[in-house]
């Protein structure tokens, strides 16, 4: 908080400063142009994307403008329907949602194989129509199955895909989700388990999301993790453990460290703010995430 409230000081001084005084102006527009030229000021190594789903009180307008304010490229788990406000502020959505049948019920179910694939190849085209790159997707809970039975059965359901995904350049992405506080009985819940699921598939148009909140709680080791598996990694979600909020100094991760090691494995797509605000202003809150993880 102590970083996002002494840049909002700052940007009162810049705007209240000569250069940018211009007839007419307001306060709050001057602010605004600051804070727009302080935006671009991201150092450009990582892309910054944010979860909608956190900030539910701020109606999308709203937010997109708020977004492109911080510095944010991206705007990510909507579905189509949302993605034409996107894209009237200029902003990607790196990770859409809008196909499957949500985070219980996925592919390690060979009885919904057949609703999965009409719903992912019917919505793949739309991403790719709409310009994006990959699609979120889900294991489904375990309900008694063991591993080996999830993966066989998950590799099943989304090869039955990959032609479609290749196709259409669109990347098919399953979540990491920790089974124990969130998505209690989740079966993609370790890393290695998703790697082996990629290999099965044997498709660049399947990888995984490592969430960095999610696999803190299951499996720790962060950073020796994603130098392990980066090459079937294509994006990342934060959040402060434990809790799931501000990844401040309030948390246990040290974020600016997972972003130099995710950097430094040449990674060259989205990483987003995932954390659910704890303090009243969430905008603040998300600003102070981004410029965590903006490393040099
Ligand atoms: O629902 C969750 O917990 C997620 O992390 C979705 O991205």
């Amino acid at each position: 908080m102590k970083q996002a409230s002494s840049r909002r000081a700052a940007l009162k001084k810049i705007a209240g400063s000569a250069a940018l005084v211009t007839v007419g102006s307001t306060l709050s527009a001057r602010v605004a142009a600051a804070e727009q030229a302080m935006g671009t000021e991201l150092k450009g190594k990582i892309n910054h994307s944010v979860c909608k789903w956190c900030y539910d009180k701020v109606p999308l307008d709203q937010f997109c403008q708020e977004a492109k304010k911080i510095g944010l490229k991206s705007i990510e788990l909507l579905g189509p329907k949302e993605w034409p406000t996107l894209k009237k502020y200029g902003l990607t959505c790196a990770m859409p949602n809008g196909a499957g049948k949500g985070i219980e019920q996925g592919f390690n179910d060979p009885k919904l194989h057949d609703e999965l694939v009409k719903s992912y190849e019917e919505v793949i085209p739309l991403v790719a129509a709409a310009g994006y790159n990959q699609i979120i997707c889900f294991s489904g809970n375990r309900r008694g199955m063991s591993d080996e039975e999830g993966l066989k059965n998950c590799a099943v359901g989304l090869k039955r895909l990959m032609p479609t995904a290749e196709k259409y350049k669109v990347t098919m992405v399953m979540e990491l989700l920790n089974s124990k506080v969130n998505h209690k009985d989740y079966m993609c819940d370790h890393t290695a388990w998703g790697a082996a699921l990629c290999q099965q598939v044997g498709s660049e148009r399947f990888k995984l999301l490592y969430d960095i909140y999610h696999m803190q709680i299951m499996e720790g080791d962060v950073i020796a993790t994603i130098k392990k598996f980066h090459p079937y990694i294509s994006h990342y979600h934060t959040g402060g453990v434990p809790g799931r909020n501000e990844i401040d100094e309030t948390q246990e991760l040290n974020y600016p460290a997972i972003m130099k090691a995710i950097v430094e494995t040449g990674f060259k797509g989205f990483v987003a703010q995932e954390f659910i605000p704890k303090r009243t202003d969430v905008l603040a809150s998300l600003d102070q995430g981004v410029r965590i993880c903006d490393v040099a």
